[in-house]
């Protein structure tokens, strides 16, 4: 059997046309323009190509995007000063601070300053904690994609089997909570789990968000199960350059599973979607109205 590939990126140009569609009656009824702001400290060549992906995409659906720079010796201070900046602005709604930040500056301190309210991320500790018991928040668009494309591929995830393999603040924990939210059974399998293999074959659903390439092999996946591949890993070619892959081993799991995500083409771009998603949202109850029904 041959699973399905789960298209991520057609899915993704649907969420952002929704969006981009949202964003034209709120400007048009409310004359409220949704704002992103994006901010990058350094010069990661691999966080430069998603930043400049996300201020395309925003643009594209009718949003305000602004880029903010820093140096990459850039103080903790100076990070602080441009959230503390882009809280007070009217005109932006979200506020995403790339990560990883350099060393000398504390991510926690960082995303402790961003107003829950524009944490279009999802990452600040008010967003998690009013997920984990069921009140509306801002959702970290990774896991959110995931579950969109699940929900889109299954229907009703209610009593599957879901392992999630990564435990990391940004993807594994949230996935999980969310997977939970959906009366999945949860796993949180990572470095310490014994026996991982054993662990995924017991999954109908498998999320790998590890950041090792092709570390889940065919053998590992059950027949028939829906496998949600988070990884991104660049990996050189024979001739030189790059290529991107998962942290599945695609070409095996693909023979086994009843439905997969590819790499690239699929968490990726439904991460950027979930993104102007989150901007909309947030514009919205920023501004005390209702999301409009596109
Ligand atoms: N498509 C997208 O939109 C996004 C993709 N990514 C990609 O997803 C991947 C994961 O990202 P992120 O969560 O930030 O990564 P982290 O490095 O923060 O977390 C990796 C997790 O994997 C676990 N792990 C590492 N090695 C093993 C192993 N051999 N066996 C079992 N578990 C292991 C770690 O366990 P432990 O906690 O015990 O150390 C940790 O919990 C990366 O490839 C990243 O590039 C990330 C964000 C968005
Ligand atoms: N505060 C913060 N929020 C994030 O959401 C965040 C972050 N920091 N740091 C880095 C990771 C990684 N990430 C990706 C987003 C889109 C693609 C994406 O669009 N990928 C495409 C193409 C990738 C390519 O060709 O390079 C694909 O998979 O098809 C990938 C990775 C968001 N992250």
């Amino acid at each position: 059997m041959t699973a399905t590939i789960i298209d991520g990126k057609a899915f993704s140009a649907r969420v952002r046309a929704e969006a981009g569609r949202k964003v034209m009656v709120l400007k048009e009824q409310h004359d409220l323009t949704p704002g992103l702001a994006v901010v990058l400290v350094g010069e990661d060549p691999a966080s430069q190509v998603y930043v400049r992906n996300k201020g395309k995409a925003t643009v594209e659906a009718g949003m305000k995007s602004e880029e903010i720079r820093l140096d990459v010796t850039a103080t903790e201070q100076e990070v602080l000063d441009v959230v503390h900046r882009l809280n007070a602005d009217p005109t932006i709604h979200g506020i995403l601070v790339q990560l990883p930040l350099p060393k000398q500056v504390d991510e926690m301190a960082v995303l402790d300053a961003i107003d829950p309210m524009k944490d279009v991320d999802g990452f600040h500790v008010i967003n998690t904690g009013r997920q984990a018991v069921g009140l509306p928040a801002m959702v970290p668009c990774t896991p959110l994609g995931c579950l969109m494309m699940l929900k889109d591929t299954l229907g009703d995830l209610s009593g599957l089997n879901a392992v999630v393999v990564g435990r990391s603040n940004i993807v594994g924990k949230p996935m999980a909570s969310l997977l939970l939210s959906e009366n999945c059974t949860v796993t949180i399998a990572h470095s310490r789990t014994r026996d991982l293999p054993a662990v995924c074959r017991g999954a109908d659903i498998l999320v790998a968000a590890v950041g090792r390439p092709e570390m889940i092999r065919g053998d590992w996946v059950k027949p028939g199960a829906t496998v949600i591949d988070v990884g991104i890993n660049r990996i050189p070619k024979e001739d030189g350059k790059t290529r991107l892959v998962g942290d599945v081993c695609f070409d095996e799991a693909v023979e086994v599973a009843g439905a997969i995500t590819p790499v690239p083409g699929g968490v990726g771009p439904m991460t950027i979607a979930c993104l102007l998603a989150n901007t909309v949202t947030a514009a919205c109850r920023q501004a005390g109205i209702d999301e409009p029904e596109v």
